[in-house]
């Protein structure tokens, strides 16, 4: 480490909303020229810590320092001033702007002459900052044609527009491709080796592994402890972070192969150049994977057969009914349950609570009223089979934590007690233990006769629970793998590429 390299503490930090305990006297300390992982369950209480340490939220006690001088910033613009940039979790790019006004967004004054942007000096000191983390990105590029990656990337250069000796990172890796990740992971590389401090949250212990110089692991709120990389196996920080015995793996065993009846049979459905014609069948009991890029097709198989959107041939059957749903309404009347890929945009109502997005696919009703008591009998069954940390039924849903949410909106499918359940990456800023009730839940699910239709961008995923899997590339299927077990990423990469 340099010895003028930039050293934040935080001690002994506590962090309550309401009746839950997000952070109980927890201690970290950041160094510069290093890169540090948060890991825990959902509800853990990482993103707590890593606001907090950006600024974006207070602690009720504790304290911070960064180089031994006091730091207790009230606002994001505070922590910036300290020297500390945070990179939040969803993506900030205005795509009506430039990629330079989307970096130097904060400082537009400073380039301001008469009224008018000085074009070509923001231009340069954008490409400047874009090539100190070697992103290879040119400021000329538009927007759109820019993968999740780069506007990531982008995201990192306005943090570092102001000059910042640490940076925070808050699951920025959650919804990009492998590619993509490994544009992010690159840039973090770079950083550190600039002297910076780089802090990051993920679930996916593959990019901690590869990155991290130290990891912390918190369980509800409470510090498991500090560990340095290679220290403890994947196995071990899986264990530590769920309390339990995780060495058997998360995926649970694949059934007898199901020859049920066909629940969903596609005849040569094309829906536009995303989509060429395409047959598929999936069967009473069935996992069907499907691997791919972004863009090369699942995601559009899924909203064809969802109903979001049109096709422009072929035939599709549900059970004996011919003809797609016309809308997702009616998807879900014909008992076709749909988990679109954006969790909030699409697929819960934020300003609900956890009961009322649970049950309401499928309302249960007595007589021609709302049953209150079944509803609520309902949800807390499913937040106790997904293990759904929450406050109460009742509880907001702006009160969980990411992969809470995803659960809640997971749990709203199941709870529909669908017979095809479609997919799109459900497991997305999920945590490890969570993912095993998760798989268990829908292999069990399966058991008793669900059909499933699985997109995902998690290859491991994909590989462990799916009886079959297509792969996609650019619209067409590419190959489909038979036998799951035996397949490995690099093969499914090699067909999606
Ligand atoms: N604004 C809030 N209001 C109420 N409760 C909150 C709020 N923010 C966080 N919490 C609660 O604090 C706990 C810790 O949340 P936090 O977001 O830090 O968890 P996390 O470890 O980042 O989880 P995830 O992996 O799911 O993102 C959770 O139980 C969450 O529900």
């Amino acid at each position: 480490m340099r010895t003028n390299a930039v050293q934040i503490v935080a001690n002994t930090i506590s962090r309550t909303f309401g009746s839950t305990r997000a952070l109980v006297d927890v201690s970290v300390t950041l160094d510069g020229g290093a890169i540090h992982a948060l890991v825990g369950e959902n509800g853990a209480g990482k993103s707590t810590l890593l606001k907090i340490l950006g600024g974006a939220e207070r602690p009720d006690a504790g304290v911070m320092t960064i180089d031994g001088a006091p730091y207790a910033p009230a606002s994001l613009g505070e922590a910036v001033a300290h020297g500390v940039g945070l990179v939040f979790q969803e993506i900030t790019i205005n795509t009506s702007l430039t990629v330079a006004e989307n970096i130097l967004v904060g400082q537009l004054r400073r380039f301001r002459r008469g009224g008018l942007l000085t074009e070509r000096a923001m231009a340069r000191r954008a490409q400047e900052l874009l090539d100190s983390f070697s992103a290879d990105i040119s400021v000329n590029r538009p927007l759109a044609s820019l993968d999740l990656g780069q506007w990531k990337c982008i995201e990192i250069a306005r943090a570092l527009s102001t000059r910042p000796r640490a940076i925070f990172f808050d699951e920025s890796t959650a919804f990009l491709n492998h590619r993509e990740v490994d544009v992010v992971l690159t840039a973090m590389r770079a950083l550190k080796s600039q002297g910076l401090a780089v802090a990051f949250v993920s679930h996916h212990l593959a990019e901690v592994g590869a990155i991290a110089d130290r990891l912390t692991i918190l369980k509800d709120g409470h510090k498991v402890g500090d560990f340095e990389a290679g220290e403890l196996d994947r196995e071990e920080i899986q264990s530590r972070m769920v309390g339990r015995d995780m060495s058997k793996g998360i995926y649970p065993p694949r059934g007898e192969r199901a020859d049920g009846p066909a629940v969903l049979s596609l005849h040569g459905v094309g829906a536009g150049p995303r989509l060429a014609p395409l047959s598929l069948t999936v069967r009473q009991g069935e996992i069907v994977g499907v691997a791919g890029l972004k863009g090369a097709g699942g995601e559009r198989l899924l909203e064809v057969v969802a109903g979001v959107e049109r096709i422009r041939s072929g035939e599709i059957r549900i059970g004996s009914h011919t003809g797609a749903a016309r809308s997702p309404a009616e998807g879900w009347q014909k008992g076709v349950a749909y988990l679109p890929g954006d969790r909030t945009a699409e697929g819960a109502i934020v300003g609900a609570s956890v009961l009322d997005n649970l049950v309401m696919a499928r309302p249960p009703r007595r007589g021609p009223w709302f049953d209150r008591r079944r509803a609520g009998e309902l949800a807390s069954n499913m937040i106790a089979r997904l293990r759904i940390k929450t406050a109460s039924v009742r509880a907001p849903m702006t009160s969980l934590s990411g992969g809470n949410l995803q659960k809640v909106v997971l749990g709203k499918c199941l709870a529909a007690e669908p017979r095809l359940l479609l997919l799109n990456n459900p497991t997305r800023g999920v945590d490890v233990g969570a993912r095993l009730e998760i798989y268990r839940s829908l292999r069990e699910s399966a058991a008793k006769g669900l059909a499933i239709l699985l997109v995902s961008e998690d290859l491991n995923e994909l590989i462990g629970l799916s009886d079959r899997i297509l792969v996609m590339r650019a619209g067409t299927v590419t190959a489909e793998i038979e036998d799951p077990s035996r397949a490995t990423e690099d093969a499914l990469i090699r067909h999606m590429t």
